[in-house]
């Protein structure tokens, strides 16, 4: 089944939009979990366990886990939400020459959907968008004030560089696998990519901690009923100075969110 079909099942079983990001930086993990073989996974599992019902995702990104018990982590971590029915997308920033891209996408055997990146160009990402029941989420507008410095360029053709891609993401959609990363921090983009592409799913980061427009994602971020808002630190390091109580803390918020993005869904 194809992953935008899975997704739609499930943000329909959970009534929620909310990706919630694990990104278990080391040095605000809580204390107490410190003594475990791999505190990243203990530290994933007790939000997973707390947060699963609001979740219509989880996205761990992989800068987190680029150490062998970072990778042990996150193989537990996939595991735990596979076991609570959540796929999971994992944001990995992707793409290379064909053969080594080949490598990247056996990824696609172990999660559900992947963020690539679109500046090598078509090949670079074939493997991936070849993989009809996977979901490729392809970076267009991103939510870092850097992102200006590449994706507003203004091409002969007077289209920006963002725009491009959204158009050739479009015509790379030949699986209907593929949606665009377009931050919550760029509202009037969100607004003219949803006109320009309308069938595509957008993966909207940047609300939360960024502090990107919760209102605009999901009227922009979503096509149909399909399209995913993340936050990572506003959810899971919500409960940051309370101790053993962190998860309750991290599951209050991911309500919260559940709550606050639905007001804004047909
Ligand atoms: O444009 C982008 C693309 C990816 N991200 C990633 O999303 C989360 C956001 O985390 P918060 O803590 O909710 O700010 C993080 O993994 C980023 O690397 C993004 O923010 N913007």
């Amino acid at each position: 089944m194809n992953f935008f079909d899975r997704l739609h099942d499930r943000i329909r079983m959970v009534n929620s939009v909310v990706s919630v990001g694990l990104d278990p930086d080391p040095a605000r993990i809580p204390n107490h979990l410190s003594d475990y073989d791999l505190p990243r996974w203990a530290f994933n599992r007790r939000i997973i366990d707390a947060t699963h019902e609001h979740a219509a995702v989880y996205k761990p990104n992989a800068a987190f886990y680029e150490d062998p018990d970072g990778w042990a982590a996150l193989e537990e971590t996939i595991a735990y939400a596979h076991g609570k029915d959540v796929p999971v997308l994992l944001d990995a920033k992707r793409a290379d020459i064909g053969n080594t891209t080949r490598q990247y996408a056996q990824i696609l055997e172990t999660v559900d959907a992947i963020t690539v990146n679109p500046y090598m160009g078509r090949d670079s990402l074939q493997p991936f968008l070849s993989n009809e029941e996977a979901g490729v989420f392809i970076l267009c507008r991103t939510s870092n004030p850097g992102g200006e410095d590449l994706q507003d360029l203004e091409l002969e053709s007077g289209e920006q560089v963002y725009e491009r891609i959204a158009a050739l993401a479009d015509l790379w959609n030949d699986n209907d696998n593929v949606g665009l990363v377009v931050g919550a921090t760029k509202a009037e983009e969100l607004e003219e990519l949803r006109e320009q592409v309308p069938d595509l799913p957008f993966l909207v980061p940047g609300v939360g901690a960024q502090g990107g427009d919760a209102e605009a994602a999901v009227e922009y971020g979503l096509s149909g009923e399909v399209g995913l808002i993340n936050s990572s630190r506003g959810i899971i390091f919500a409960g940051e100075n309370q101790g053993t109580e962190f998860a309750t803390a991290s599951e209050q918020a991911a309500k919260r969110l559940k709550k606050r993005l639905n007001q804004y869904r047909e």
